[in-house]
Order: structure tokens, then C-alpha cells, then sequence
């Protein structure tokens, strides 16, 4: 079994709806996100991956529909809270909006993302860590055999 790894970085505003200190306005980061997966690398002579566990590009694919050309240049609110009154208004505004059904932490960007990914890999391969950076110091982590 082996883990393999893909980094991206998207950039993203959020706000955070009631919380109690700076963040509750407005701003943005350049998030970077660690995606693994873990499979048995190919080993077949006549198949074009042979050797690879998956196809790093199919990661990128995957991650690209699944979470980054979302959210990437947008703004993330908390849907479910009195924040979509600023989010219609920004988007009325011309502005990418995206709605989420929870408050836009690092922690449930990252439910949020192992959600999508896991319902796109392939028979085989599973999802095994998730890290994703808010700022250079700050970031939250997804680990499989604790979920
Ligand atoms: N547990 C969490 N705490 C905070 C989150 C979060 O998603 N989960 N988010 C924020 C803010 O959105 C933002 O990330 C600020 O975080 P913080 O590390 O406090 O920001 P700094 O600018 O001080 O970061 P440095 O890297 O230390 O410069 C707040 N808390
Ligand atoms: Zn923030």
C-alpha cells in the first residue's frame, strides 16, 4: 500500500458568521491544500498506469471540478445564517458567492472537501489525509482512521 500526494492552492475569501474576533469580517486566503490517497501502485506491463497508484493528474482533476475552480476567487458564507443576506448582495453585486451549509472554518472546509473527493475516487483507492493551510501558520488536518 502506498500514499501518494497532490498540493494546490486556491484563493479564497470567507466570513464567519458570530464569531467573536477578527475573522467575523470579510477577508481572504491563499489556502493550501494537501491531498492523499492510498492504493496499491498498477502492475501491469499493458495498462498506461502501470506503476502508479492513480494518475497524480487525476487527482488534479478531481480536486480542480470537485473544490478549486469553486471556490477559488470566491467568497464562502455561511448559507444557513444571517450572512446570505450579504451574500445576495454581493452577488446582485457581480460578485462569486458561494453558499455553504456550514460556517466556513478550516475544520469543516475540510468535511467538506473529504466529502467530495471520496465520492469521486475510484474503486481501490481511498482517501488518507487532508491538510489544509489557512495561513502559513495555521492549518487543520483529515486523517482517515479518525472519521
Ligand atoms: N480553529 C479555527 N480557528 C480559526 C479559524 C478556523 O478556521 N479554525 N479561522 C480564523 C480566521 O479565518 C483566520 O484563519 C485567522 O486565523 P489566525 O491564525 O488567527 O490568523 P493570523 O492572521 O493571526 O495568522 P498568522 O498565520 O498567525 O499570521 C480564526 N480562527
Ligand atoms: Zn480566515
Amino acid at each position: 500500500m502506498i500514499r501518494i500526494t497532490k498540493i494546490f492552492t486556491f484563493e479564497t475569501a470567507h466570513v464567519l458568521y458570530n464569531y467573536d474576533g477578527k475573522c467575523k469580517n470579510m477577508h481572504g486566503h491563499s489556502y493550501k491544500l494537501f491531498v492523499t490517497v492510498k492504493g496499491t501502485p498498477i502492475n501491469d506491463l499493458n495498462h498506461p498506469k502501470n506503476g502508479m497508484v492513480i494518475d497524480f493528474g487525476d487527482i488534479k482533476k478531481i480536486v480542480k471540478e470537485e473544490i478549486t475552480e469553486i471556490w477559488d476567487h470566491a467568497v464562502l458564507v455561511h448559507g444557513g445564517s444571517p450572512h446570505i443576506e450579504l451574500g445576495q448582495d454581493l452577488e446582485q453585486k457581480g460578485h462569486k458567492v458561494i453558499y455553504c451549509d456550514f460556517q466556513p472554518t478550516c475544520e469543516n472546509m475540510l468535511y467538506a472537501i473529504a466529502s467530495r473527493i471520496k465520492s469521486r475516487l475510484p474503486d481501490g483507492i481511498s482517501l488518507a489525509y487532508l491538510k489544509l493551510h489557512e495561513t502559513e501558520n495555521s492549518y487543520g488536518e483529515w486523517i482517515a482512521e479518525e472519521n
